[in-house]
């Protein structure tokens, strides 16, 4: 019996997708193809080969190849969008709306005709609006579109508890729900640190601070950047719900997942928590919440449809 490596194509070759395509490659979770724009062939292909050959200083066996051909995706079991431009200090997300759509729109067009099987995580923001760009295009069923915005919020969050606790990140739960942008809801209630809930640790004002700090977590790395947004942590965020799929690790993991009816709402694409296996998203969960809660969360899905309808018009 021949074991053939998992196909894994990330489109978009530039701070966060060469990085993911590089963190994949790492954790040999299959061979890696590359894709930018044909004027981007030449420096697409130079990244690839130079991953490549990092590869038995490592010690991992992954195959990475750079390209401008969707040829070369053929059958891939997971693509990663990750195409588009980031945004820059004194922009919000939102303000690539209209550019990062009609980007988004043509990958999938492609991604339609040469991975029809494929599982597809998209990141290109603004991501909760492209996420229901790239289901519209696709066509695939809803567990196979998922969007990338709370496994990177949950970890800038726990991060943050850590740190104020001076604790192992590893012992810090919690999640974050809504969309990814400066009104989704960190969930202070359902966070503990090795089983201890978090309000009996912290003092109100500096919870209210680290879910603030999360919030705009994004931001505060687009000011010290300087040009660009963040990639490391997003990154890693992209390979952990890849692994989840083509490992069936059924994970449980907050995603952007297609909404109909869960929480109230409808035809919404927003960060909720969910199985990630190998059936893409499984299940998704639905939590009681208090009214402040449900209030924030109503905001921040407020939030998402407006962005929707730039689109939509
Ligand atoms: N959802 C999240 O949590 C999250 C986190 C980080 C970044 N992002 C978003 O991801 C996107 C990429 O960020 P980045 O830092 O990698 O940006 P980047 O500018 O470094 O890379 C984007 C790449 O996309 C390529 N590209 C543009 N149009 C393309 C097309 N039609 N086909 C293939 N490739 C194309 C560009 O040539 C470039 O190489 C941005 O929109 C950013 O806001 C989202
Ligand atoms: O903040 C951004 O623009 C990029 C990304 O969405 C992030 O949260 O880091």
């Amino acid at each position: 019996m021949t074991i053939k490596r998992k196909k894994i194509t990330v489109v978009g070759a530039g701070f966060t997708g060469a990085t993911t395509a590089f963190m994949l490659a790492q954790q040999e979770l299959g061979d890696v193809v590359l894709v930018d724009i044909p004027q981007l062939e030449s420096p697409t292909k130079g990244k690839a080969l130079d991953m490549m050959e990092s590869m038995p200083v490592q010690g991992a066996d992954a195959n990475i190849v750079g390209t401008a051909s969707y040829d070369d995706t053929r059958g891939s079991d997971v693509v990663i969008i990750t195409a588009g431009i980031a945004r820059k200090p004194g922009m919000s997300r939102d303000d690539l709306v209209n550019t990062n759509a009609s980007i988004v729109k043509s990958v999938c067009e492609q991604v339609k005709q040469t991975s029809p099987d494929a599982y597809v995580i998209l990141l290109s923001n603004p991501v909760d609006a492209m996420t229901y760009v790239a289901y519209e295009t696709l066509g695939f069923p809803k567990h196979r579109v998922i969007g990338q915005s709370g496994v990177l919020d949950t970890a800038r969050y726990c991060t943050f508890i850590a740190e104020e606790l001076n604790v192992s990140v590893e012992d810090v739960r919690g999640f974050v729900l809504g969309g990814h942008g400066d009104d989704m809801v960190p969930l202070v209630r359902y966070s503990n640190v090795g089983g201890i809930p978090i309000d009996k640790l912290i003092a109100r004002d500096r919870i209210e601070a680290i879910v603030q700090r999360t919030r705009t977590g994004g931001g505060e790395i687009v000011g010290l950047l300087g040009n660009g947004s963040a990639y490391y942590a997003p990154a890693a965020s992209l390979v952990q719900m890849t692994e989840a799929i083509l490992k069936d690790k059924k994970r449980i993991l907050p995603v952007i997942a297609l909404l109909e009816g869960e929480y109230g709402y409808h035809n919404l694409f927003m960060g909720v928590p969910a199985i990630l296996g190998g059936g893409g998203i499984e299940r998704v969960f639905e939590l009681e919440l208090t009214e402040s809660e449900r209030t924030a969360l109503d905001k921040s899905a407020e939030s998402v449809r407006s962005v929707i309808q730039v689109i939509t018009g």
